[in-house]
């Protein structure tokens, strides 16, 4: 049986998604930070947007457990074998959240020019409602939501230091989001999304 933790769901309509404010306590969370931040072989994929390649505008990692790669934007990633960290954070998270994950896919944002643009995660090994578990780590960012379909539903909220947001039911479906740019001068940004890949 799932244990409970402070947390909120969003009131949006067509989705499943919850809140998680203080999910790992602030100086754990600056711990692994820091140990994702020098211990990840972090690399940059060109992406193809309208037949054009350019270079991603983060950093990213695929992490897993059964060697299945996952493709996205015209990549395709192999996964490292998960480390310590990402097992510690990965069975902490599946206290509350049911499945098992597979696979973690991180984002590294360098700074406010870094960002991730209007997508759901609706890739075919991902199933048809996929559970997405997204922890934060870092500087604040915001996080905006749009429905697909009906224009005046839409959400911007602040990813905290620590948090976890989960996204499940029909949320990929139905809604997009991102991770907008910002001009103000925030420092680096860490996330992880853990996934089930079938
Ligand atoms: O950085 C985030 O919070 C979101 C990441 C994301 O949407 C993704 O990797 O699919
Ligand atoms: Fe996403």
């Amino acid at each position: 049986m799932p244990e409970n933790k402070e947390n909120s769901q969003l009131d949006l309509p067509d989705c499943d998604i919850r809140y998680y404010p203080n999910f790992i306590p602030s100086k754990i969370a600056d711990t692994y930070f820091k140990k994702l931040r020098s211990e990840t072989p972090w690399q940059q994929d060109d992406i193809k947007v309208f037949g054009k390649f350019y270079a991603q505008p983060r950093l990213t990692a695929l992490y897993g457990n059964n060697g299945r790669p996952y493709s996205y934007s015209n990549i395709t990633m192999k996964p490292h074998r998960f480390s310590k960290v990402l097992l510690e954070i990965k069975s902490e998270i599946e206290k509350y959240v049911s499945p098992e994950f597979t696979t973690c896919l991180l984002n590294l944002y360098r700074d406010g020019k870094d960002s991730n643009g209007w997508h759901a995660d609706n890739e075919k090994e991902l199933g048809k409602n996929p559970v997405i578990a997204s922890v934060s780590l870092g500087a604040e960012r915001m996080f905006h939501l749009k429905h697909n379909i009906d224009p005046s539903a839409k959400h911007k909220m602040i990813l905290e230091h620590g948090s976890l947001l989960v996204m499940q039911g029909e949320t990929q479906h139905t809604w997009k989001h991102q991770i907008p740019k910002t001009a103000k001068p925030i420092g680096e940004r860490i996330n992880l999304t853990f996934r089930i890949i079938k």
